[in-house]
């Protein structure tokens, strides 16, 4: 193997291909698939990630150039995770080295340094045997100062060196012309290990002892110091400062007995653990429910036969899907194979990671957003030296560098935050099939409220990527029953003159908790603040007559667009429907609801959560940890209080206004809704006292808000497949959207239609355009060119496509070349393109 092909850390278009490099025989060992790489590029050093091994080239070897550096003692990534990054670039049209750096923790971003060092003389004589005269010798005194500076140190950086001598650069130029001066290269990572001096014996342990016998007796400190480091040996090497304070001397009396030769100081690398210090108690596998068991032997056996498989448990809230999980992990465990637990971002609270630490203690590593990069870092170290063998984390731990996956969790599966944002824009959920397709592992998607694309999947099994076995489990697991939901016609809360945003029976149901000493989930869903029409007289909302969503208000022009199709009417000063002036742009916030709380209930004690109060690193916790403390009466909050706490004094739920997420601009907001609904109302009633629910809603009506009500996941699915269905959204196609943005708004508004009329064109020539109506079996249709939802961003507009497509057909593909030829012809680097497979975000 003498030829590594390299992806090389240049994100453009036309270097997202593999690099032929040569393997220098010092470096041979240690170049492997998914080795990070010094190599040089043009006339820089670039870090790069080996793809493939080869014999040889098929590019002429003069031309090749050797690898200058690895750059990890081994390598981050294992070949199953580079072959994912191919499969990524195809499914969701990014870049490879996009797609393997979001495998990484950013602190293995690594960025080229230059450094000087002297040039030995041989490559000097080089110099003037090309015939080219010049002086060897320093010329003037500021060459002689900077040579002496650079033969003191060795090496200094180039930086380092303009910092000494500002005054020098020409000289430091002059020296490194006529070959005095040799720079290079190398690859310094962003952040480096954390380190912490400690003491380790240098003698044997019975030297130690002998010596504490013979010590002389005015070193009585030295000898205490050693005595407790003979004492404490088995946990040898000890911290410096642990040392310091426990036996109470100072760093000068170590340091005179390391001068003597029985002990050393020395650099100790620290694991920055951010659960450090916590203790986690020990929990026991609990005796699974009849439910439970059924499902937990189907999983075992796929687990058992070592043989890929995917799984949606679909588990009402409180059915015990979790305790599942861990009595999962532990059998793969056994099999000495790995685990990746995934949880939504918002939803990996203590009390999760407290469940699966308390169970399987230190070989948990967990990753999540709010540890530093420096936490991240470290959790990603104790699993890539196999130190931990369970990661529980939010979407990216589905890049978990394990070598022998045995598993694969995904709870609350139809959370839309598994989708990444940015690119590579990629959804969790495939990936992690993909992934564990590659190893031969088991994947559970769990939730009480599957998304309809899982569903449908496991229903039909006619996707040929994607085909979970459906497992159902319909009861909770500690017996009791889901909560009474009660739904309020906020309208008729109007007519009979209430206008405050509490409805009666819900003060009523605030009031009584308050006095029985029980506790409160408030939710307020503030997405979507402001952006829809909504009569509170009769709950009309402003719709689009031909895409069903949501029409979204534009203060400044006054009137209100569909951001699918670009449909677009003035914004109405009464209600179309019923006359009514109480018709207004919605939303309220958390604030607002306190204050409003704090008015209706003298001396109520309000947690609020959102993302102001959140902003703290472990503010989330600490809010949690009050509530279940009872320091508080109600939790407020957004989302954040609607998912996966487990508190057994919560008997009543509360959501403000329903309607919030109904009306967002989405063809996914009814199932978004009743997702929430179900969420929200499984945190009421989990234990021993019953729970009760109370919806308020200016659309009570509404199936999702009905189906939400009576608990029933089923017709709400056969209800809303129907509209998907009629209008062709996804399960029924899939979606492309495409977002081009420039500073100018005419040339952005040419090339976005040239785009779609390309498009159109180029499928059309291949049979693919057309309506997707209920026969076709294979269609793609175009809607667009209109102004995104956002439609100015950073002084950029934006304009967007939507494709709709179903079949075999390759239409990412096409997606992106159509893209990649404009942006050719265009010629503006200006110009931006951005494709996002299987969107989730519409707004
Ligand atoms: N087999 C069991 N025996 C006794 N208690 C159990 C059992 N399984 C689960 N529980 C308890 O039931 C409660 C609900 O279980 P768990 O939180 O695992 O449900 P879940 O399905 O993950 O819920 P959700 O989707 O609502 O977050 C927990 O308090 C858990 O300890
Ligand atoms: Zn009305
Ligand atoms: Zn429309």
């Amino acid at each position: 193997m003498d030829v590594a092909k390299v992806i090389v850390d240049v994100p453009s278009k036309d270097t997202d291909r593999p690099f032929d490099y040569l393997i220098p025989d010092r470096l041979r060992p240690w170049v492997e698939v998914g080795s990070r790489v010094g190599v040089p590029f043009g006339n820089r050093t670039m870090q790069g990630y080996v793809v493939s091994l080869h014999p040889r080239s098929d590019i002429d070897s003069a031309r090749i150039k050797p690898i200058q550096s690895v750059l990890d003692f081994a390598p981050p990534l294992s070949p199953d995770l580079v072959d994912l990054s191919v499969w990524m670039k195809e499914r969701y049209a990014c870049r490879q080295i996009t797609a393997l750096q979001s495998m990484l923790p950013t602190a293995l971003k690594g960025k080229a340094e230059r450094y000087i060092t002297l040039a030995d003389p041989s490559e000097r004589e080089q110099g003037s045997r090309e015939g080219v005269l010049f002086s060897v010798q320093p010329e003037t005194e500021g060459e002689q100062n900077v040579l002496a500076f650079v033969r003191q140190r060795g090496e200094v950086s180039l930086e380092q060196l303009n910092r000494a001598f500002p005054e020098e650069s020409a000289s430091v130029k002059a020296l490194l012309a006529r070959g005095l001066l040799r720079e290079y290269q190398q690859i310094k990572d962003k952040l480096s290990k954390k380190t912490m001096k400690a003491l380790e014996l240098a003698v044997s342990l019975e030297e130690a002892q002998e010596a504490l016998n013979n010590f002389p007796a005015k070193a009585q400190r030295q000898k205490d110091v050693l005595a407790y480091i003979v004492e404490m040996e088995p946990f040898l090497p000890l911290s410096l400062k642990e040392v310091l304070t426990t036996v109470g001397v100072t760093a000068g009396t170590v340091k005179g007995l390391a001068d003597k030769g029985y002990i050393v100081i020395e650099d100790m690398e620290v694991f920055r653990d951010p659960y450090k210090g916590r203790n986690f108690e020990p929990t026991e596998p609990l005796a699974l429910t009849s439910e439970q068991k059924q499902v937990y032997s189907r999983i075992i056996h796929q687990l058992d036969e070592r043989n890929h498989g995917v799984f949606l448990l679909h588990g009402v809230t409180g059915s015990g899907k979790t305790e599942i999980y861990l009595q999962i992990i532990q059998r793969c465990l056994e099999q000495e194979r790995e685990a990746v637990v995934l949880v939504p971002e918002i939803a990996l609270t203590p009390q999760m990671v407290e469940r699966f630490k308390g169970r399987f203690g230190d070989r948990v590593a967990v990753m999540h957003s709010r540890l530093s990069s420096g936490e991240r870092y470290d959790e990603w170290r104790k699993i890539h030296e196999g130190r931990a063998s369970v990661v529980v984390g939010a979407r990216s731990a589905v890049f978990a560098p394990f070598t022998s996956l045995g598993l694969i969790i995904m709870d609350e599966e139809h959370e839309t935050s598994y989708k990444q944002e940015e690119t590579p824009k990629y959804h969790a959920r495939d990936v992690a099939i993909r992934r564990a397709s590659q190893a031969g592992a088991v994947v559970i998607l769990g939730s009480a409220t599957p998304s309809l694309e899982s569903y449908h999947a496991a229903r039909s099994r006619s996707s040929s990527e994607f085909e979970p076995e459906l497992l159902e489990m319909p009861s909770r697991a500690l017996g009791n029953r889901l909560p009474e939901v009660r739904i309020i016609d906020m309208r008729e809360e109007l007519k009979e003159g209430n206008r405050s945003m509490f409805s009666r029976p819900l003060h009523e149901a605030i009031t009584a908790r308050l006095e029985r000493k029980e506790q409160i989930v408030l939710l307020l869903n503030r997405r979507g603040y402001s952006t829809f029409v909504m009569c509170r007289s009769c709950g009309y909302v402003a719709q689009c007559p031909e895409c069903d969503i949501s029409l979204t208000y534009h203060q400044k022009s006054n009137n209100l667009r569909c951001h699918y199709c670009g449909y677009a009417v003035q914004a109405p000063e009464v209600c179309p429907d019923c006359g009514s002036e109480h018709i207004r742009y919605f939303g309220t916030g958390t604030q607002r609801v306190e204050e409003e709380l704090a008015k209706l209930f003298p001396g109520i004690r309000v947690i609020r959560m959102d993302v102001d109060t959140t902003t703290e690193k472990g503010s989330h916790e600490k809010l949690l940890k009050q509530f279940r403390d009872k320091k508080a009466d109600l939790l407020l909050g957004t989302q954040m209080v609607a998912k996966g706490l487990d508190f057994p004094d919560v008997t009543l739920v509360g959501v403000i206004t329903a309607d919030s997420a109904l009306n967002l601009p989405d063809f996914r907001a009814a199932e978004k809704t009743f997702q929430l609904l179900t969420q929200v109302a499984g945190r009421a009633g989990r234990h021993h006292l019953p729970g009760e629910v109370f919806i308020q809603s200016y659309t009570p009506e509404h199936y999702s808000i009905i189906h939400a009500s009576g608990h029933d996941y089923l017709s709400f699915v056969k209800d809303e497949l129907k509209h998907r269905k009629a209008l062709h959204y996804p399960p029924y196609c899939r979606l492309i959207l495409v977002t081009l943005s420039h500073e100018q708004l005419p040339l952005l508004v040419r090339v976005a239609e040239n785009y779609a009329s390309d498009l159109k064109r180029r499928a059309d020539r291949r049979g693919w355009f057309g309506s997707l109506d209920r026969f076709a079996a294979e269609a793609l249709d175009v809607l667009g060119p209109v102004a995104s939802p956002i439609p100015r961003l950073k002084n950029r507009y934006r304009f967007q496509c939507m494709i709709k497509w179903r079949g075999d057909m390759d239409a990412v593909s096409l997606a992106r070349q159509v893209a990649e030829e404009l942006q050719d012809s265009v010629r503006d680097t200006k110009l931006q393109i951005s494709i996002d497979v299987d969107p989730q975000m519409l707004m």
